[in-house]
């Protein structure tokens, strides 16, 4: 009893690394594994890595999580002569990971996709720490690919993953959602009102995932005379870069029935206001659809690797669960559609209901626990 006590006391207190970004689709689920890890493990520690210059330099700390930077950048498929410097910064982003790995010491480390996953999980992997990716799409990125051969698990989000992963690595687990969203308790009134509108009129919501999409924009810029003379009202985020232009035509415009902002920071009022989404297709925004049960037009983006946007849309158009409108149709289609089907309630009703059934509700829980696991696997093998 005695000895078991003093192991106890002298065990360390669970390390952890969290690794990726570059946009919110990566940030919101490797921050929800993080609250859950210390939901389970009040004393861990938990320490993320990022890229220099990226959202989650800000959005991690802002979350309440230290972050160190990495110079990693991406590869530059147009100008083959500008890869000589991004190798130069992944070489030096793989020194610095080193060094990070060996001052902090984790238990396993976490990659959630984004440029700075790549050299920290490859490093943590050289060096003996075990590693979990989490694949947010339903199409495995070239990063993750490569990560995958040395990694002991790989959490999912979507049926199928076997064609690019080792079948027994593969946990089902869906995509993290913020802990906010999941217990959302916003009513329908509170988020409109949050956005100056009035909750007597249908609301459609337009978003163009964490940094905006320039298609969707133009859809709704180009049809401002409609949604004016229509009966629907529309919250509409438009990413950082687009927001001055959507900004002037919307003032030029005159009285509308919308709200225009670049970025939402409580997607809960959004989503409690709205009837209807129109969106990209990013795999964080469907996942929060399927465990709002949101009614939702996916218009995904044709310049993401590989497509994997469009897989993504396809999955759930399979089994009805959503509207899809091609990014090369949506000028002339989309509003219409939008404001045609938000009309139709038993249309809403059934969109609703089936994207329900495609829900993971503990998701961010669950990967915590696999990441638990393979640092306690670790520590019993390497005494701490
Ligand atoms: C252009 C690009 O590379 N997109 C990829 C990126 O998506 P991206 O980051 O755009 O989008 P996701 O749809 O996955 O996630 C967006 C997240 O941002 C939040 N949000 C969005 C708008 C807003 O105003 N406020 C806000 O908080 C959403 O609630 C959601 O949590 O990562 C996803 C996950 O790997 C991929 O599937 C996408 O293809």
């Amino acid at each position: 009893m005695l000895v078991i006590n003093k192991i106890e006391i002298m065990e360390e207190k669970l390390r952890i690394i969290i690794s990726g970004g570059g946009t919110g689709g990566h940030i919101f689920p490797a921050v929800s594994i993080a609250n859950a890890i210390k939901e389970q493990h009040p004393e861990a520690e938990i320490l993320f890595v990022g890229a220099e210059g990226r959202m989650e330099m800000q959005r991690v700390p802002a979350a309440g999580y230290e972050i160190k930077g990495l110079p990693v950048s991406g590869f530059n498929r147009k100008n083959l002569f500008k890869n000589f410097e991004v190798l130069y910064k992944l070489a030096k982003s793989q020194f610095k990971a080193y060094s990070i790995i060996k001052q902090f010491k984790p238990h396993a480390a976490v990659g959630v996709g984004g440029y700075a996953s790549g050299p920290t999980l490859k490093m943590a992997g050289m060096m003996g720490v075990p590693t979990l990716i989490q694949e947010q799409n339903s199409y495995a990125g070239v990063t993750n690919k490569l990560l995958a051969k040395k990694a002991k698990k790989i959490c999912v989000a979507y049926e199928g993953m076997e064609k690019f992963f080792e079948k027994d690595k593969i946990i089902l687990t869906g995509n993290p959602v913020r802990q906010g969203l999941v217990n959302n308790k916003i009513s329908r009134e509170e988020g409109i009102n949050f956005f100056h509108l009035d909750p007597a009129k249908k609301t459609i919501l337009v978003i163009g995932g964490s940094l905006g999409a320039r298609t969707v924009n133009q859809c709704i810029m180009n049809n401002l005379d409609k949604i004016k003379n229509s009966d629907v009202q529309f919250v509409w985020q438009t990413g950082k870069i687009y927001y001055e232009q959507a900004l002037q035509e919307v003032k030029k415009a005159g009285e509308l029935p919308l709200f225009v902002t670049d970025f939402i920071s409580s997607m809960e009022h959004a989503y409690a206001a709205a009837d209807l989404v129109i969106s990209r297709a990013g795999a964080g925004s469907i996942s929060e659809f399927c465990i709002l049960g949101k009614a939702v037009i996916l218009v995904p983006s044709p310049n993401v690797a590989e497509d994997h946007q469009t897989k993504n849309a396809l999955a759930l158009v399979d089994k009805s669960a959503a509207l899809y409108v091609k990014d090369n149709e949506a000028e002339n289609k989309l509003v219409d559609i939008a404001i045609e089907t938000i009309h139709q309630d038993s249309v809403l009703n059934d969109l609703s209901m089936n994207i329900k059934k495609l829900a993971f509700t503990n998701s961010a829980s669950v990967i915590a626990e696999e990441v638990v696991k393979l640092a306690n696997e670790y520590r019993k093998n390497h005494g701490n």
